[in-house]
């Protein structure tokens, strides 16, 4: 059966207990919000495809456990990621105050070239904020990360925030993705050949 995606890129979600990391990912990829928080146990993941820039990219997107309990679990997953989505809850200042230490723990565990980007969730939640855009928007500055405020509620930049993590990731592997899709086109066209000839060609295509 052909092949559903050219590449597979695994993302990882970070941030405190509470700040919706669970709520965005079912949104993203289920299209479905659940008011309930069940604390999500060590690591979980969804997937969806996208289509950008003619790839078809598919993205394993890991759903960390906030609590403290389960760092020694989730850190075993940061050297593993290409994208980090950092999220906080733009009602809770010490879920902002906390991306210190999940940076940090990034900069520790994660290779270096990894993608970030800093999201501020539950921007429904405008007359309980407790950090501001600016707040946020100057942090994700001082760090270098692109920023989004996000709702996992209304749905409101969910998608653009997957969506450009995602493009980010692309870019950064731009030469080892056309090197792959290369050697890929070359196989195809060696498989039409072989079937051609009344041959069989076979070819297992790691990413
Ligand atoms: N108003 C509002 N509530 C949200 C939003 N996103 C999540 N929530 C609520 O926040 C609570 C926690 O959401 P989760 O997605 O379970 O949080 P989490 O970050 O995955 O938590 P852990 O698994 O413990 O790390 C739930 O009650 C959600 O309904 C949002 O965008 N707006």
């Amino acid at each position: 059966m052909a092949k559903q995606y050219d590449v597979l890129f695994r993302l990882l979600m970070l941030g405190d207990s509470g700040v919706g990391k669970t709520c965005m990912l079912r949104r993203f990829t289920e299209s479905y919000f659940d008011s309930s928080h069940i604390s999500t146990i060590g690591v979980d993941f969804k997937m969806r495809t996208l289509e950008l820039d003619g790839t078809r990219v598919r993205v394993q997107i890991w759903d960390t456990a906030g609590q403290e309990r389960y760092q020694t679990i989730t850190k075993q997953y940061y050297r593993r990621a290409q994208g980090i989505i950092f999220v906080y809850d733009i009602t809770s200042e010490s879920s902002f105050q906390h991306l210190v230490k999940w940076a940090g723990d990034v900069d520790e565990y994660a290779p270096g070239k990894v993608q970030k980007i800093l999201v501020g969730n539950k921007s429904d939640e405008e007359t309980s904020r407790k950090v501001s855009k600016d707040q946020g928007s100057k942090l994700a500055e001082t760090y270098g990360m692109e920023f989004f405020e996000t709702s996992a509620s209304t749905s409101d930049n969910i998608s653009e925030a997957f969506t450009r993590m995602t493009q980010l990731v692309l870019r950064a592997h731009e030469r080892d993705v056309d090197d792959l899709l290369g050697s890929l086109d070359d196989y195809l066209e060696k498989a039409s050949l072989e079937e051609e000839k009344g041959g069989d060609a076979q070819k297992t295509c790691a990413c």
